[in-house]
This record gives C-alpha cells, sequence and structure tokens, in this order.
C-alpha cells in the first residue's frame, strides 16, 4: 500500500488512520515528522532567509517549502513552492545517531495529512541533547509564542495542532479516577483505562471572543499580561453548560459591565494558549448611548473605544518586529481570531462610510 500517493478522500483516510493502529502504523513509514522539544517546534532557516516548521522523513528524501515573496496591495503574500529534497540523512538515522531506537517514531501522534496525501505526524523528542539534535536536523527549537511570529500564515495552526496533541497526551497519562495508566490508540485519537473502561479523548477549552461595536467605534481591552501595547477583542471561557450567547452576555458585562445585543458569528480557530482552547468569535453591538465601561481591573488593565482611523492605522502597521520597540497601539497579528474581528469591523465600517458618503 503506497501511503504517499494523493488520495481522494481524505477525510475517510484520515478517519481510518485515526481509528485502525496497523493502518497509523504503516502510515508512519512514508510519514512527515514534526519534531518538538519540550513542546516548542523545530523551525529552520531557508536559503531566503524565511522561517519554516522543519519537516522530517523517514524514507530519506526531505520535502523543504520554498517562498517566493509577492507584493499585493502592499502586502506581503507568501508564495510556497514545494519541491523533494533528497537529505544525507533521515529520521531514524538521526534518531539512531542521537541514541533512540529507530521504533522511537511510534511515539508520534497523527496530526493529518498535507494535499498530497501524506500523513503528518508530530513527536516530542524532550529527553534527546536538544543541541546535538538542532544540529542534526538543521534546525532550532522555538518557543511557540516566538514561532508563531516567525512562521508564514498557514504553519501556524499546524505547529499549534501539534504542540496541543503532545500537551494533552503528556497530561493524561493516568485515568483520573482509578489512577491507573491509560493506554494510547496508534494515532492518539484516544487513550483508555483498561481498568475502569474509560476513554479519554483530547480536549479543548471553549472561549468566546467578541469584538463590540457602538455603531462608529469598537471596544479594545489589554490585560496586563499583554505585550506592550496590546489590544485585543474581549474574550472569556465558557462556564459549563452555557450556550455560546450566555458566555458573551456574562463575559461582557463581567469585563466592561456593559449589555450587548446583535450578536453575529464571524468563525473559530484552534488557539494553543494558555492550554488549548477553541476560540468562538462573534461580533455585537450596543446602544450608541450606553457606552460608558466600567472595567474589572482584576480582569483588564485597559479597556477603550477605539475610532476608525485609529483601527485602520494600527491594521496597516507592519507584523511586530521583535528588535524594535513596539507601537503604542497596535492590534493582534493576522494568525490571531481578533484580527480577523478588527479587520471585518473595519470592512463593515468602510463600507458604510462609503454609502453615507463619507471617507
Ligand atoms: N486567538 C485570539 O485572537 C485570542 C485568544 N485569546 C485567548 O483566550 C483565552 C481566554 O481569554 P481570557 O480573557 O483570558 O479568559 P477569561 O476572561 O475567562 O479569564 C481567564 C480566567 O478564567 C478562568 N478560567 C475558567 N476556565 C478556564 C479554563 N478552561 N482554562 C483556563 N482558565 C480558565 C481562570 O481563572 C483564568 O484566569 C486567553 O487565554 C487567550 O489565550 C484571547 C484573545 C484573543
Ligand atoms: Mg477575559
Amino acid at each position: 500500500m503506497n501511503l504517499t500517493k494523493p488520495v481522494k478522500n481524505m477525510s475517510r483516510y484520515l478517519k481510518r488512520l485515526k481509528e485502525d493502529d496497523e493502518a497509523c502504523r504503516e502510515a508512519l513509514k512514508s510519514g512527515i515528522f514534526l519534531l518538538y522539544h519540550k513542546l516548542s517546534p523545530l523551525l529552520r532557516e531557508t536559503s531566503s532567509g524565511i522561517y519554516t516548521l522543519a519537516s522530517l522523513k523517514t524514507s530519506g528524501f526531505n520535502t523543504t517549502p520554498f517562498k517566493l515573496f509577492h507584493y499585493v496591495n502592499k502586502r506581503i503574500l507568501h508564495m510556497h513552492l514545494y519541491i523533494c529534497m533528497p537529505i544525507s540523512v533521515d529520521l531514524e538515522h538521526i534518531l539512531e545517531k542521537v541514541g533512540k531506537d529507530k521504533h522511537f517514531v511510534n511515539e508520534s501522534f497523527l496530526l493529518g495529512c498535507t494535499d498530497k496525501g501524506e500523513p503528518q505526524f508530530s513527536l516530542e523528542v524532550g529527553d534527546i541533547d536538544r543541541s546535538a539534535l538542532e544540529q542534526e536536523c538543521r534546525g532550532m527549537f522555538v518557543d511557540l509564542r516566538k514561532a508563531f511570529f516567525m512562521l508564514p500564515g498557514p504553519e501556524s495552526p499546524l505547529a499549534a495542532k501539534g504542540q496541543a496533541l503532545l500537551r494533552w497526551h503528556q497530561t493524561n497519562c493516568f485515568c483520573s479516577a482509578t489512577g491507573q495508566p491509560t493506554i494510547r490508540n496508534q494515532s492518539g485519537s484516544f487513550r483508555v483505562c483498561h481498568s475502569s473502561g474509560i476513554t479519554y479523548y483530547p480536549k479543548m477549552a471553549p472561549v468566546v471572543i467578541v469584538l463590540v461595536s457602538d455603531g462608529s467605534r469598537c471596544l479594545l481591552a489589554r490585560q496586563t499580561m499583554f505585550p506592550l501595547g496590546m489590544y485585543s477583542a474581549l474574550s472569556g471561557f465558557c462556564d459549563m453548560g452555557e450556550s455560546v450567547e450566555e458566555t458573551l452576555h456574562r463575559e461582557v458585562a463581567e469585563e466592561v459591565g456593559l449589555e450587548v445585543k446583535n450578536i453575529q458569528y464571524s468563525g473559530s480557530q484552534h488557539w494553543p494558549f494558555p492550554q488549548s482552547s477553541f476560540m468562538l468569535a462573534c461580533h455585537a453591538t450596543v446602544n450608541p448611548d450606553k457606552t460608558q465601561v466600567n472595567i474589572d481591573k482584576a480582569e483588564l488593565e485597559d479597556a477603550r473605544w477605539f475610532t476608525y482611523e485609529e483601527i485602520t492605522e494600527a491594521l496597516r502597521k507592519p507584523p511586530l518586529d521583535p528588535r524594535r520597540e513596539p507601537p503604542v497601539f497596535w492590534v493582534p497579528p493576522s494568525y490571531a481570531i481578533a484580527n480577523q474581528l478588527i479587520q471585518e469591523w473595519a470592512n463593515q465600517q468602510q463600507l458604510s462610510r462609503k454609502l453615507h458618503g463619507l471617507k
């Protein structure tokens, strides 16, 4: 069975790998592996100075994305050209060199599939000497928060998913009912306690994130732990049994003392921080004559209404460069769903301004 051939029905194929241990072990032989050291993903710098997730193979060939830059409307678009480059050493060989048995790859977890049908896995190598491995793999392990700023857009969610799955398995090795070890299936889609019969599945914590508008301004807030100058949309974890709408009303009332209406769903995103959050993004409005914020100082450092002009200027700013001073006011980068909400709000404002003959 050649598992690297393009697969017509990717979802069915992945379902099979998730559920069938034998098929998953077979897929490992032709898989692509993302390595993590203490949950930090392995990145590689390409010849053009761009960072990418280092993907290793067991078959002696390595897929390396090469990127071209393209300017459209003053925005940089990354264009990926995937080419197959033979590498002198493969993952099994590397693992052997750093003292690991080649069967160590069986400890990987299934992440998904490339669009060419190649199965992707994440593997934690935390007990291996970090610098020896970095040297062998010609890459470096980078903290995920930092990696998010370095990786091209489409690679960040994959890096996040890989970390989330590894973290979940690391923290669910024992059954909370019996204290007995839990055993994973080959793909890592669940763990079972054979003593109690309980099956544990990887979990995400639902979080509602909402951009509140008063019609001409939007409300952004910052927590003390945010990077200097960054303001984001309001957010909060769902309590047990709550609907998205209930969480949204409660969080806005708790954090800024406002009453919202006209809730509109925008989109969702898996977010690896603080553990594994499932962000549900919405827009909502307040009555324009009831906009006085009453900040809960235990949760937020500040919350302010921002004008269309302030928002469009913040959106125009280039991605944050960690080597430079952060700007006085900036919004979360494009890989965060908060940015999508802010962008949508700005587009909506632009449209209604045009309709009213404003600039
Ligand atoms: N991707 C994005 O665009 C954004 C993502 N976020 C994420 O949303 C998360 C939640 O937003 P916050 O305003 O901080 O939530 P929040 O307003 O509910 O406050 C956090 C507090 O809630 C409690 N809590 C309840 N359930 C929890 C759980 N399952 N895990 C952790 N803490 C829990 C803890 O006491 C914690 O200190 C943040 O940690 C952040 O990573 C926040 C803004 C933007
Ligand atoms: Mg909050």
